[in-house]
């Protein structure tokens, strides 16, 4: 025990894990809406041991030992460890079990991965819960003088923009009125493609795959947030736009290097920070003008009419605008964070899709079958597009077996006991979606790509806090519907004009750089249907 754990934290603790484990047998074997897991069904009272019940401290947790003061940070920085922070997670579950914990330097992190704990937190989560803070983000934004947005914001800020953002970005109404958006840009993306394919093979590679799709992430995105088609995927692009994508990119992966000892890069103004602060201002400078834009023009229109059309018919940037509740500079970041967040999401996740179908070629038939079915020539509507059960299966089975965010992560902000420890408060859960996903016992044939597990009507048996690929709860991801609707529509066109092949047969390796990613190597063709 702790020094810092009074008797009642503890004492409190403990009845809480008693509550807990009572409720979670009385859910399991009564509740119709509970998960409904094979495991789950059958636990009985004997499972939940005296030891389980029974609350333990951050000391009794099994863990790696670590190195004096650098604790297992040189473990993520090995060669053969580097990029690989998922699988060497995965590995510390195999040795030390469904929760452990170890030290990062001075910081102790818990890594989880198993529904249940997975339920167990959130379902202890406060009204605003907290993930670990980006400290680049943080730094820059002090040194601007910037406000926080939805992703770095914490607490009531958080809340107020959540609750303001979620009006728009969660409903399917408001999400439905982008769809022609989205199928424009899904066939301006086919004729990227096309236009980047090598003019002299048969089964065409296409020239910076990852940029182009990155492209189309950032138009797309672009489209919905900022009521703006900025031409990315056009040739002539305008030079302003280019170095905007170039920024977004240079943002995420140097965002990434800047994980650890942001604070000293700053201090030294290494390489990595300066082209870290760049490209922040250079995407902040762009969006602040389109918001200024579009201020301008609708000083110009009558404001009684747009707040009545303001809950659907409307853009998420003129909601914005005439809802009032965000100030000029809230806007603005919020507008950025979204962005910077949507667009290495999103990308990343198509280029995986793509990247799977063309390792089954089976999927990639059947989806085509299903794809087949609707009209080349009319818009699809948005309620049409979600009854494509493959094409649903499909970016679920991907987000599955190749989670864009291997990793989630919470900092309670109380003293909270999980899988029967009690964790402090301050302390960082890492949520392991990879390690989850590819665990037998969660998932029958967990290393095989089957998108049928998803269908309806073969009767799911896993547990749903197992893959949780948009997080979960009042802080999950706020641009799932908007994400899946983009793929979706991308996925489309891809679908109605190509076949997609691997270029070679050498196993595919991704890395993780906040995002799991295979843009560094995406061996797939693209053959004309
Ligand atoms: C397939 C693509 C995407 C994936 C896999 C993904 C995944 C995630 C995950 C795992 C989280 C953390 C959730 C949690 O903490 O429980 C998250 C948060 C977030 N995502 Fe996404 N995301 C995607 C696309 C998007 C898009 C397109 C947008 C914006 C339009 C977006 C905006 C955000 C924001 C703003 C948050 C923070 C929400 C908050 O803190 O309240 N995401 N996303």
């Amino acid at each position: 025990m702790t020094a810092t754990m009074s008797e009642a934290v503890l004492r409190r603790a403990a009845s809480q894990a008693v509550l807990l484990a009572r409720q979670s047998i009385r859910r399991c074997l009564f509740t119709e809406s509970s998960p409904r897991t094979s495991e789950a069904a059958s636990i009985t009272t004997e499972d939940i041991s005296d030891s389980e019940v029974r609350v333990k401290t951050l000391q009794d947790m099994p863990g790696p030992q670590g190195y004096p003061i650098l604790g297992t940070a040189p473990e993520y920085f090995r060669k053969a460890n580097r990029g690989q922070m998922h699988d060497v997670q995965r590995k510390f579950h195999q040795k030390y079990g469904r929760i452990f914990k170890e030290k990062l330097g001075p910081v102790t992190n818990v890594s989880i991965a198993d529904p249940r704990l997975v339920e167990e937190l959130f379902r202890n989560e406060s009204k605003t819960p907290n993930r670990p803070p980006y400290d680049a983000w943080i730094l820059y934004k002090e040194m601007r003088k910037r406000k926080m947005g939805i992703m770095s914001a914490n607490g009531e800020e958080w809340r107020k923009f959540r609750n303001v953002l979620s009006k728009k970005l969660l409903k399917p109404r408001a999400i439905a009125s982008y769809m022609k958006d989205f199928s424009d840009v899904g066939q301006e993306l086919v004729d990227k493609i096309r236009t980047n394919q090598n003019k002299n093979e048969e089964g065409r590679e296409v020239r910076n795959l990852p940029d182009v799709l990155y492209a189309w992430a950032a138009e797309s995105t672009g489209a919905m947030i900022m009521d703006s088609r900025f031409g990315c995927l056009k040739a002539d692009m305008p030079e302003e736009i280019s170095n905007f994508v170039k920024a977004v990119a240079t943002s995420f992966l140097t965002g990434h290097q800047l994980i650890v000892f942001a604070n000293i890069h700053k201090k030294l103004n290494t390489k990595i920070w300066r082209d870290h602060v760049q490209s922040w201002d250079t995407i902040t400078e762009i969006a602040e003008r389109i918001v200024d834009r579009k201020l301008k023009e609708l000083a110009e229109r009558n404001r009684n009419e747009l707040e009545l059309e303001n809950e659907t018919g409307n853009s998420l940037l003129e909601y914005l605008l005439a809802n009032k509740q965000l100030t000029t500079n809230e806007i603005y970041s919020n507008l950025t964070e979204l962005l910077l967040t949507g667009v290495d999401t999103s990308s990343n996740t198509l280029g995986t899709a793509l990247l799977m179908l063309a390792k089954n070629p089976q999927a990639q038939e059947k989806l085509q079958q299903e794809i087949d079915m609707i009209s080349k020539n009319s818009d699809i509507s948005y309620d049409e597009l979600r009854s494509l059960q493959y094409l649903g299966a499909v970016v679920k089975e991907t987000l599955r077996y190749y989670p864009t965010i291997p990793i989630n992560a919470r900092v309670m902000d109380s003293d909270t006991v999980i899988g029967g420890y009690l964790i402090p408060k301050g302390t960082c859960i890492l949520l392991n979606t990879y390690t989850m996903c590819r665990d037998e016992r969660n998932f029958t044939n967990a290393d095989q790509f089957i998108p049928d597990r998803w269908l309806r009507t073969e009767g799911r048996d896993f547990n749903p806090f197992t893959a949780l690929p948009f997080g979960h709860g009042t802080r999950g991801c706020i641009g799932r519907r908007a994400a899946e609707t983009m793929i979706y529509n991308a996925l489309i066109k891809i679908m109605q004009n190509f076949c997609i092949k691997l270029t070679t047969t050498d196993e595919v390796k991704p890395t993780v750089r906040t995002v799991l990613t295979h843009f560094d190597n995406l061996p797939i063709k693209f053959c004309d249907r």
